[in-house]
């Protein structure tokens, strides 16, 4: 299992991003009539819970989403499962892609753009119970397609975590260590954000201009993604760039940035006053 992935995609081609403010969104989407948005949910709709079953997205989020889907298509791009995602932002059906690019759920079609060995699974699962020894300090998240050790509430634990993961990492060739904030996670090699992204533009929005709004270094190849996307479709070659929006002030390939969870929360609203004139 290969860890020569973790952080390394932040230390080249690094840009310095401009903020992206309500006020000057409409200068940054002029003339884009087939907007695409894709969103992260942890840290960019949901602030950060000790627990991952406790934590929400706000009702003015979920409410401006409601509007908001009248107007353009939103996908989620998550790390949480597609029924995780869902439980999230219900009452809103809004298609998913799920488990870091690994499930995608359109709503009329649900599927996994990786196999997934699931006897592998439930031994990595065992393997971090015993390695832990299901000490109250971790949070072992049981995911249908991984496994994450969580240590928010004891950010000591962080070499403890990436040792433990590494260690038994090693052991399964097909599966990748990812690490976020306060977690390293154990899945299926062969997918991540980015190519989830492009797995979407390809077969359901090839014409559209995505803006993609994500948090974590998990997400960085997302950004990569929609800003360099191209319609190759398109026979007049048109060249559709889309816009990675980075939330927080960590080094990031995102072209842009907005501070924290309520920007985002203000340039989604921008955006909906946007669509809405
Ligand atoms: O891609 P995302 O939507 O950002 O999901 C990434 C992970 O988010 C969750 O973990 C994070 O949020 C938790 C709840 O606030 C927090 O306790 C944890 O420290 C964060 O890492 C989720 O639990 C993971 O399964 C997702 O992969």
């Amino acid at each position: 299992m290969s860890v020569s992935h973790l952080y390394t995609m932040i230390n080249h081609s690094i840009t310095s991003p401009s903020q992206l403010l309500a006020n000057n969104l409409a200068k940054v989407v002029q003339g884009v009539s087939d907007l695409l948005l894709l969103l992260d949910i942890d840290g960019t709709l949901s602030e950060f819970h000790p627990d991952p079953q406790q934590s929400f997205i706000s009702n003015d989020n979920l409410t401006i989403l409601a509007q908001l889907q009248n107007h353009l298509p939103i996908w989620l791009v998550t790390g949480r499962s597609v029924a995780d995602a869902r439980r999230l932002t219900a009452p809103l059906k809004l298609p998913v892609i799920g488990s870091h690019g690994l499930q995608c759920d359109t709503l009329i079609d649900s599927y996994s753009l990786v196999d997934i060995n699931l006897a592998q699974l439930q031994q990595i699962n065992q393997s971090v119970v015993n390695a832990t020894g299901d000490h109250p300090h971790w949070r072992i998240e049981q995911k249908p397609f991984g496994v994450a050790l969580h240590f928010r509430e004891h950010p000591e634990l962080a070499d403890s975590a990436l040792t433990i993961m590494q260690g038994i990492g090693h052991d399964f060739n097909d599966w990748q260590l990812k690490a976020g904030k306060c977690v390293y996670e154990l899945l299926p090699q062969g997918v991540d954000k980015g190519s989830a992204i492009n797995h979407v533009l390809t077969h359901y929005h090839p014409h559209c201009r995505p803006i993609f709004i994500g948090d974590d270094v998990t997400d960085e190849a997302g950004f990569i993604a929609v800003q360099s996307y191209s319609d190759t479709s398109n026979k007049k070659g048109s060249d559709i760039k889309g816009i990675g929006v980075k939330v927080g002030y960590e080094p990031t390939h995102a072209h842009y940035y907005v501070s924290d969870i309520s920007a985002v929360t203000a340039l989604l609203q921008g955006l909906l006053t946007l669509c809405q004139s």
